[in-house]
């Protein structure tokens, strides 16, 4: 049995395919069609990946393959329609990297509220006296935060936002009730009043058909204007160019951003323009904790659906798609 990793993955993910009887191949592509060229020469069984795209014109180019693993949550770079319509197992990582990401929204909104990117620049370009002249910091504490997406992450957040710093929480997930949520997040029944209430927007949504491009110009215009932005879920969420828009108008005061509409970014992007934009690129999940538990979940899929054998333990199971 063999698995192609489309990266290079942690070592942990390797060791227990290995330890299982399978081969690992590592590949060095970069295009779909190195890809396709790739799994039709070795006929894998399994595709191991994290956020490069697999597309049916991979899957379909080993008559073996059994499985798509990835290291992660989001299973918007993987075909799933087809992998299902195939017999193509997929299997991920729920709750592996929630930890890591919702310490890094928590990240995003304190490096807002302090303006850490003009405090930043302006110390190393030789001001130590900035604090005579910063304006328009505040603490967390008192401030509401709302959640678009009260999963694993949001709930997270949540609890974090809410014991740690004494924030508000409010939520809108049109698949959750109260009574499932953490005490921490009050429920509202539609996004609008999110939106209007809370001083920090913090998106934990999945990129799916239903919910790409749904938050732009009129979402930004609900917003108070001393309010901030933050995505570590997906960049295709938001209609990115309302987003610049409304910063660069000043309709909201800043955002933290993790997640591009196109990934990764260049230097010349426009969110990387603007001093109220803490930006980092899709690092969110990239701790040695949640790159470890993420593989680890991702390989005991794989070594379940090709050998049949069942290895995880409960807490730390990996999910089965198709
Ligand atoms: N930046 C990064 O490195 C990372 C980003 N992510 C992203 O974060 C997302 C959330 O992860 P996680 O919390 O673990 O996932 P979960 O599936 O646990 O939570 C997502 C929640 O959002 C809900 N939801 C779906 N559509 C909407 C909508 N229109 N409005 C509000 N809520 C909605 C889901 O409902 P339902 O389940 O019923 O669909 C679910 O309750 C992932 O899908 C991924 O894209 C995840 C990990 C790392
Ligand atoms: O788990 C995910 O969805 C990620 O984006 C990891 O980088």
């Amino acid at each position: 049995m063999k698995v192609l990793f489309l990266k290079e993955m942690d070592r942990s993910a390797k060791d227990i395919l290995v330890k299982n009887g399978i081969q690992v191949i590592v590949s060095h592509s970069r295009s779909e069609a190195d890809y396709v060229r790739e799994i039709q020469r070795d006929q894998v069984d399994g595709i191991f990946c994290r956020t490069e795209e697999v597309t049916p014109a991979m899957m379909g180019a080993s008559a073996r393959l059994k499985v798509i693993a990835k290291q992660g949550v989001g299973l918007d770079n993987i075909d799933v329609p087809y992998a299902t319509n195939n017999g193509i197992q997929v299997v991920y990582a729920p709750g592996g990297n929630a930890n890591s990401v919702a310490e890094h929204t928590i990240f995003l909104m304190l490096a807002c509220a302090r303006r850490f990117n003009y405090v930043d620049g302006i110390f190393r370009a030789g001001n130590a006296e900035v604090r005579y002249t910063l304006h328009d910091t505040f603490e967390l504490k008192g401030m509401t935060l709302g959640l678009l997406g009260c999963g694993r992450i949001g709930q997270l957040v949540a609890q974090k936002a809410a014991r740690g710093f004494g924030m508000n929480v409010i939520g809108y997930d049109p698949y959750l009730k109260q009574d499932a949520l953490d005490a921490a997040i009050t429920l509202k029944k539609r996004k609008e009043e999110v939106l209007r209430e809370s001083d920090f927007i913090s998106l934990h949504m999945p990129s799916t058909p239903q919910t790409r491009g749904t938050v732009g110009a009129a979402d930004f215009a609900l917003m108070k204007p001393t309010a901030s932005f933050i995505n570590a879920a997906r960049g295709d969420v938001v209609v990115e160019k309302d987003l610049i828009l409304a910063l660069q108008s000043g309709r909201i005061l800043g955002a933290g951003v993790d997640v591009y509409a196109h990934e990764p970014i260049g230097p010349d992007h426009a969110l990387l323009k603007m001093p109220q934009v803490i930006a980092t690129p899709h690092t969110a999940a990239t701790t040695e904790q949640s790159v470890k538990k993420c593989c680890s979940m991702a390989a005991q899929g794989i070594v379940e659906v090709l050998t049949g054998q069942k290895i995880s333990f409960p807490a730390n199971h990996p999910k089965m798609v198709s």
